[in-house]
């Protein structure tokens, strides 16, 4: 523990700020499976059509709750960023020292918000691949890119559960059943009469046992194969496709994408032609829904960038369980007073929550919806994702995922937007429709 890790554990913060060192070599993989090969049961995952970042063990730790949870972790990671060696000759998005990290949605969780620094990732996009060592400098002595393939291919073993076969999935009622979920969106359709709130996103939660040890590894794999336009994430448990970008920051440039209004693919008649087109992008209800939760976050995103492209309308995001109305924005971002451009984690806290999964206005929505859901929403519905040492990083917003909570044992999550007009079992119905994903990657279909 170094000397400075004292102002933090006044806060009462459950990590260290160990002084690291982290060495990134170039790695010419001939097989572009990288990524998809090293996935692993405990590994840290974050990839989208076969490019991403695989990270294994831990070099450092922050646990952290509550309202400081994200301030903590942005003045734990430039401390330890401060104090690291990093040797980077690649210095492109997600090479160097980076973190994992995944928040709980509210300030009142139980959920530990957490950031992860990899001993080793492994780093993939377009052009180039990658091997990171991070450790103290006495670990990290005498380096060589072969110890460091030879470190990978060991975290990789290490990381892997014995092979098994996909048990049988059980999956019962959680925090909320569907009856005292029915009822919950009944009471929010009251709530909208008088209170100036106009959408609220209601989540529950449901449980999916199994006769076997659930393997992360196989659970990502098959989220991958099948949901190639959503970004994939496991951290510490926490597994999903997600199909929304709460932001990405590349070299100074913040990019979303926002979704809000959603149609089951698996409705009657949906195989009909134009029939998203119809239900979906001409339906005045799920346009408002869509442009509720773009005003939400072009106003956060306003006051830190310029030149914000917003389109005029939305696109219709086609995923196998559900089609979406979508739309991305992009911003060049602006430096603060001290030339300091704002973090992909300082904007996941500006951005988060977002209208999409919380409600309008959506101070007064997070409050009832805590009221009306009654559960612990988690790390759902949170930011997902990972950091690196420029500021560069991706966090996604933690949906149709579930959290690993005993080695037979997962909880799976999904909400859906209510506004005036929403029919109680057509929201019950979507939130099925929403964890089709997990329940299929877990064999439950
Ligand atoms: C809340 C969820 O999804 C959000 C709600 C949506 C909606 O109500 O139409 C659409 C996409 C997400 O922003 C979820 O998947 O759990």
């Amino acid at each position: 523990m170094s000397a400075d890790s004292s102002v933090l554990s006044s806060r009462n913060l459950r990590g260290s700020v160990p002084v690291l060192t982290s060495i990134t070599f170039p790695y010419a993989d001939p097989s572009r499976n990288l990524i998809e090969n090293s996935i692993r049961h405990s590994s840290l995952v974050w990839t989208r059509r076969g490019r991403g970042l695989v990270g294994f063990g831990t070099a450092a730790r922050l646990s952290t709750r509550g309202e400081q949870r994200f301030v903590d972790a942005r003045s734990w990671f430039k401390q330890l960023l401060d104090q690291a060696q990093i040797t980077d000759p690649i210095s492109r998005p997600g090479s160097g020292l980076i973190a994992f990290g995944s928040f709980a949605f509210s300030l009142t969780s139980a959920f530990d918000s957490r950031l992860v620094i990899p001993e080793v990732t492994v780093g993939q996009d377009d052009e180039k691949s990658w091997i990171t060592l991070t450790g103290t400098a006495q670990q990290l002595e005498g380096a060589t890119f072969e110890s460091a393939l030879q470190r990978l291919q060991q975290a990789i073993a290490e990381a892997s559960v014995p092979e098994n076969l996909p048990g049988d999935i059980e999956l019962t009622s959680g925090q909320l059943t569907a009856g005292s979920y029915l009822q919950a969106v009944r009471k929010a359709l009251e709530v909208f009469e008088d209170s100036g709130i106009s959408k609220l996103v209601l989540a529950r939660d449901i449980l999916a046992r199994s006769s076997a040890p659930i393997d992360l590894g196989r659970v990502v794999h098959e989220l991958t194969a099948r949901y190639s336009n959503c970004w994939t994430y496991l951290v510490d448990g926490l597994v999903g496709a997600t199909p929304e970008m709460l932001v990405r920051v590349t070299n100074g440039l913040a990019e979303a994408r926002v979704l809000a209004g959603t149609l089951d693919r698996a409705k009657e008649g949906a195989d009909a032609p134009d029939f998203a087109k119809h239900n979906l992008f001409d339906d005045p209800k799920q346009r408002h829904e869509h442009q509720l939760a773009i005003d939400s976050l072009t106003e956060s995103l306003n006051p830190i960038s310029h030149g914000m492209q917003s389109p005029d309308e939305p696109f219709i995001l086609q995923l196998p369980n559900v089609w979406h109305l979508a739309s991305d924005v992009r911003a060049e971002l602006r430096a603060d007073e001290h030339g300091v451009l704002p973090t992909a984690l300082d904007i996941a806290e500006i951005f988060h929550p977002t209208a999409a999964v919380c409600g309008t206005p959506t101070k007064q929505a997070g409050v009832v919806l805590r009221e009306l859901e009654g559960m612990d929403r988690g790390p759902y519905a949170g930011p997902v994702g990972w950091m690196d040492s420029r500021g560069d990083g991706e966090f996604g917003i933690a949906l149709r995922g579930g959290i690993l909570e005993d080695s037979n044992l997962m909880r799976l999550y999904a909400g859906c937007g209510i506004v005036p007009g929403s029919v109680p079992e057509d929201e019950l119905a979507e939130s099925w429709a929403k964890m089709r994903p997990m329940r299929q990657a877990l064999g439950a279909e």
